[in-house]
């Protein structure tokens, strides 16, 4: 038995597109973000992988990215699930602001500290700041103390993982397929959880918009060979753009 994960950064934000640290501030695709969701569709049309079923993040632009793949796909009526833990990273005082004014503030050893480390945490922000983003009914239910305020990298996979594990893994078991339609940070939690990468070599890792990833699993969950993106050189150039982001003619 094989399991298949088609894992999907969602496509450009406006805030992606604009520069400016997003998180969990909810932030609509942008018209390019768009269409890279159609793309997204295309690719795994033409791949021959057919999802069963969709997970997405509470953010508007995940959601966005699973609706206009699942209406390309002419697959609207599949079961979607959205879980806060499948939500960007919690970017603290660092949400609204430009990259590029963050690290001409911080220098660039801090500035990509906080962006790629493992341990890497931005300052917390104060609960009743405007974009603090989680007084929001979107995450009724959800404990107050587990909302975070600002995470590192390691604190996301502590979120991540009891989701993965008893919920994702769970409608694999069952569907084979699914598409899990998520964020930059969610995306490298989950792989150095996975192929059990290094918090070194994780923070190397830099993950494009809107280009499915594809993780094949045995049935004991553990992953065969390596990741692969539909479109590996359109993913290389745009990862690349990624880890620019701030720095000067960055795209
Ligand atoms: O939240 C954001 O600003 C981005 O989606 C991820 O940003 P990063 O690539 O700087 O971690």
């Amino acid at each position: 038995m094989e399991y298949t994960i088609i894992l999907l950064r969602h496509g450009q934000s406006e805030w992606n597109r604009d520069d400016l640290f997003c998180g969990w501030v909810d932030i609509p695709l942008s018209d390019k973000g768009k269409q890279q969701a159609r793309d997204s569709a295309r690719l795994i049309a033409e791949s021959g992988l057919d999802p069963k079923c969709v997970f997405t993040s509470k953010l508007t632009r995940s959601c966005q990215t699973a609706n206009i793949i699942l209406e390309q796909l002419h697959r609207e009526y599949l079961d979607v699930y959205r879980s806060w833990t499948l939500n960007e990273r919690h970017y603290g005082t660092l949400q609204g602001r430009s990259k590029s004014d963050v690290l001409q503030e911080l220098g660039k050893d801090r500035y990509m500290f906080i962006r790629r480390a493992f341990k890497g945490c931005p300052p917390l922000i104060n609960p009743e700041s405007q974009y603090a983003a989680i007084e929001d009914s979107r995450y009724e239910g959800v404990p107050h103390e587990s909302l975070p305020l600002g995470e590192s990298l390691e604190m996301v996979t502590e979120r991540l993982l009891p989701y993965f594990e008893s919920t994702i893994e769970g409608v694999l078991k069952e569907q084979k397929t699914v598409l899990i339609a998520t964020h930059g940070s969610i995306m490298r939690a989950l792989v150095k959880h996975l192929y059990g990468i290094s918090e070194y070599d994780i923070s190397e890792i830099n993950i494009p918009n809107g280009i499915p990833m594809v993780i094949r699993l045995d049935e004991s969950f553990k992953v065969i060979g390596d990741y692969t993106y539909l479109d590996p050189e359109v993913a290389r150039v745009e990862a690349e753009k990624v880890a620019r982001q701030g720095f000067k003619n960055h795209s």
